[in-house]
């Protein structure tokens, strides 16, 4: 069938080349090229499409189609993807897998980084290759059902047996018992698994352990072991989190992870060269985050977008004819600004897996000054965009009206795995905490006359207000930006340091002023996203795209400042606001030309993207028809439920 003439207009009125906005997405005309053709070889491959809609699958259907399609990607791995490239394998993942989950999930996001980052040169020697060839199937084991935030107060234990130089594991509660890891269920028979280190009854906290959890040969659980799945969730059902307990259950020394912390033979503990360098795999998957966000959120744009230039809905001025929904300035604002916040989120992706790589390569040198800023930068990264994103979703849901609440649409599965960010790799409200400490540090640094040694992401707490002119172009809005950030950094530490001042504990004054402090958080982050959008479109060299960015660039200056007005009323008087508020409306007139090409230029696939409202061909009514024909409810005309329970009442009421 061909494809929707609207959607061919669309794509006619685009001022640029989709293939070229892809390689300013991506990172490289190269990885922009590769996405691409492992996109077309996956295509050719049969085994590879889903044996029916996953949305009509049972839980255990789904698990099973994962491990399906996992055992046919290991004919043709090699042969997909150059397998040391990580982009290309998490391509190749989200084509063929989906977003719903899948067994190797955590192998390759948390297992294999832990290893590569935790472990020995010997250790590595031993079990990175064998994860590697996936030999093994592993996960990671930290959170318990009583704790999950406060690391501190884990309750697993390894405790060191001199006699025999092994660890015992042991739950000693129904707390204890490791609960949510994914793929610890039924999947995985290896773990990492984060336990207090005991060794002569002194706790030294928690450190990593590889755990041999099941047999290799019959994948029962190892005596000692208790294992099992969780049961649904929200989202994420094609993973089998899973729960894990431990009775003297013995490791071999060996088995404690000691590239940074170490026990010898004889029970002494070398400790690591930072405290919190255990940490390492959350930092990891927290740097990963605003990428793998920002294309959650660009794929319900892409469905929303496409739907919106399809469908049509009531009168602008030609009465002959209903418009495109996507001409309604209401529908433009709903999505227009979320279009402009995955652009961002994926260029601030893309630099906080650098830095995380760059910290991997010194911390392995000994050099360990850059994991603070690192750790303050992702906590507030992975809160701010998990909790847009899944604004971001919820309004793009919304903007397909009644279809976009069916799972034709399938935005309510991107939705439920897009928000459990919110909540993994450390709860929002307690990461943005965790940025909140530094930037309280930096502002203690200023009032103890040391601004000079603030670094570059802070160092406009120590700077003066200039006078705002918006007429100068996206600096202007970044330095209202600032000032926003920089005033409610001072007034939450100030509030703060009164009450801790007023004979209050550091603890309670903290919490009476959290809220002020996760305020400031958030502040000091979307400033970061700001700035990073605007020095990656000024450094774009193809004159049409950047054109087309700078468009976006002012959609999102101005929605942001926008949304941000309480906190610049000292600053912009409303007659600037209102100028803002102009200059946003113009953007979206602006940009609306464009709308369609740029979620094209995410070049998501129909095959990844399965949703019958996002079809790149916007042949939406005929396919939304034939998928609801296929709903198993509909393979009989008269349903047993009706038979047994509907009729006889019916009959029954007839008396
Ligand atoms: C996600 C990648 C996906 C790729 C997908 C590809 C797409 C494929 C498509 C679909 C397939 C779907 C696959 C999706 C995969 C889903 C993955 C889900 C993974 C989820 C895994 C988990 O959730 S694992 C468990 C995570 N748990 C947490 O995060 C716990 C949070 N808590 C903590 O981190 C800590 O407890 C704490 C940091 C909050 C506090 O720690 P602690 O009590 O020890 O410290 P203090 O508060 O006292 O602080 C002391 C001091 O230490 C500093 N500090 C803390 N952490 C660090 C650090 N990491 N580095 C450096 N410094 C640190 C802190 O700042 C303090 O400093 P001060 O100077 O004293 O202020
Ligand atoms: C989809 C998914 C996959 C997961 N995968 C894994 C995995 O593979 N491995 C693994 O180990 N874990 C995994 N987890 C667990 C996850 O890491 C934890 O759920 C997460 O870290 C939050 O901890 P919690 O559940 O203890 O929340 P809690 O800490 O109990 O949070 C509850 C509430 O308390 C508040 N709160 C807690 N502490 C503070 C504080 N200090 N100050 C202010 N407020 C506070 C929070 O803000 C929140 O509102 C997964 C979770 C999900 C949802």
């Amino acid at each position: 069938m061909s494809e929707n003439p609207d959607l061919t207009n669309e794509r006619a009125s685009g001022t640029f080349e989709t293939n070229a906005m892809a390689a300013v997405i991506y990172g490289s005309e190269k990885f922009a090229q590769r996405r691409r053709e492992i996109t077309e070889a996956i295509s050719k491959i049969p085994e590879f499409q889903d044996s029916h809609p996953l949305v009509f699958m049972s839980r255990e259907e789904k698990i099973s189609e994962a491990c399906r399609k996992l055992a046919v990607l290991s004919n043709y791995w090699n042969s997909l993807i150059d397998t040391s490239d990580e982009e290309e394998a998490l391509h190749l993942y989200r084509e063929v897998l989906g977003l719903e989950g899948h067994p190797l999930a955590l192998h390759e996001t948390m297992f294999i980084p832990s290893l590569i980052a935790q472990a020995s040169d010997e250790q590595q020697e031993k079990w990175l290759g064998r994860a590697q060839r996936r030999e093994i199937i592993g996960c990671y084991a930290q959170t318990e059902m009583g704790h999950g935030t406060n690391l501190r107060a884990l309750e697993t234990t390894a405790t060191f047996d001199i006699s025999t130089r092994e660890f015992i594991l042991n739950s000693p509660t129904i707390t204890s018992l490791k609960w949510w890891p994914g793929a610890l269920g039924k999947s995985a028979n290896w773990s990492i698994v984060i336990a207090n280190l005991i060794i002569k009854e002194h706790n030294y906290g928690p450190h990593p352990f590889m755990v041999q959890l099941r047999d290799e040969k019959s994948h029962e659980p190892l005596p000692g072991i208790t294992v099992g799945d969780i049961g649904p969730k929200m989202a994420f059902n094609g993973a089998d989190n899973g729960f894990l307990g431990f009775k003297n259950y013995r490791i071999p020394r060996e088995n404690m992870l000691m590239r940074h912390s170490k026990v010898t033979s004889d029970g002494s503990y070398i400790k690591p060269p930072h405290a919190k360098i255990g940490y390492s795999s959350m930092v990891k998957v927290r740097s990963r985050m605003a990428m793998d966000q920002g294309l959650f959120l660009a794929s319900a744009l892409v469905i929303a977008v496409r739907y919106s230039a399809v469908r049509r809905q009531g009168y602008l001025e030609d009465k002959s004819r209903e418009v495109k929904v996507l001409d309604y300035q209401t529908q433009q604002h709903r999505l227009f600004p979320s279009i402009a916040r995955a652009y961002a989120f994926i260029f601030c992706g893309f630099e906080t897996i650098r830095l995380y790589d760059q910290l991997l390569i010194d911390v392995q040198n000994g050099n360990t000054s850059g994991m603070a800023d690192l750790h303050a930068l992702t906590s507030g990264l992975k809160s701010v965009v998990t909790y847009q994103t899944g604004e971001g979703i919820e309004q793009a849901r919304m903007a397909c009206g009644g279809h976009g609440y069916s799972m034709a649409s399938y935005i309510s599965e991107i939705y439920g795995v897009a928000i459990g960010g919110c909540t993994y790799e450390g709860e929002n409200m307690v990461m943005l905490l965790q940025l909140a400490r530094y930037l309280v540090k930096s502002i203690e640094m200023i009032q103890n006359g040391k601004s000079r040694e603030l670094g570059p992401m802070v160092a406009y707490l120590a700077e003066n207000e200039s006078e705002i002119d918006l007429n100068l172009g996206p600096n202007e809005y970044l330095k209202v930006f600032e000032y926003a950030a920089r005033n409610q950094t001072w007034r939450a530490t100030e509030k703060f340091q009164k009450l801790r001042n007023s004979g209050m504990s550091n603890e309670e004054a903290w919490n009476q002023a959290s809220v002020e402090l996760t305020r400031a958080s958030r502040l000091h982050t979307r400033l970061y996203i700001m700035s990073t959008f605007i020095n990656h479109v000024g450094s774009i060299v193809d004159q049409k795209v950047k054109g087309v960015l700078i468009d976006l660039l002012n959609v999102h200056v101005t929605y942001e400042v926008m949304d941000i007005g309480i906190y610049v009323q000292g600053l912009l008087s409303s007659n600037q606001m209102d100028l803002i508020r102009n200059q946003l409306y113009v953007s979206l007139e602006t940009i609306r030309p464009n709308a369609v090409s740029l979620v094209d230029s995410f070049q998501i696939s129909d095959m990844q993207l399965r949703s019958v409202l996002g079809r790149r061909d916007g042949n939406v009514y005929e396919n939304l028809f034939k998928w609801a024909k296929s709903s198993p409810l509909n393979k009989t005309d008269v349903l047993p439920s009706v038979t047994q329970y509907l009729k006889p009442m019916m009959e029954k009421s007839k008396l």
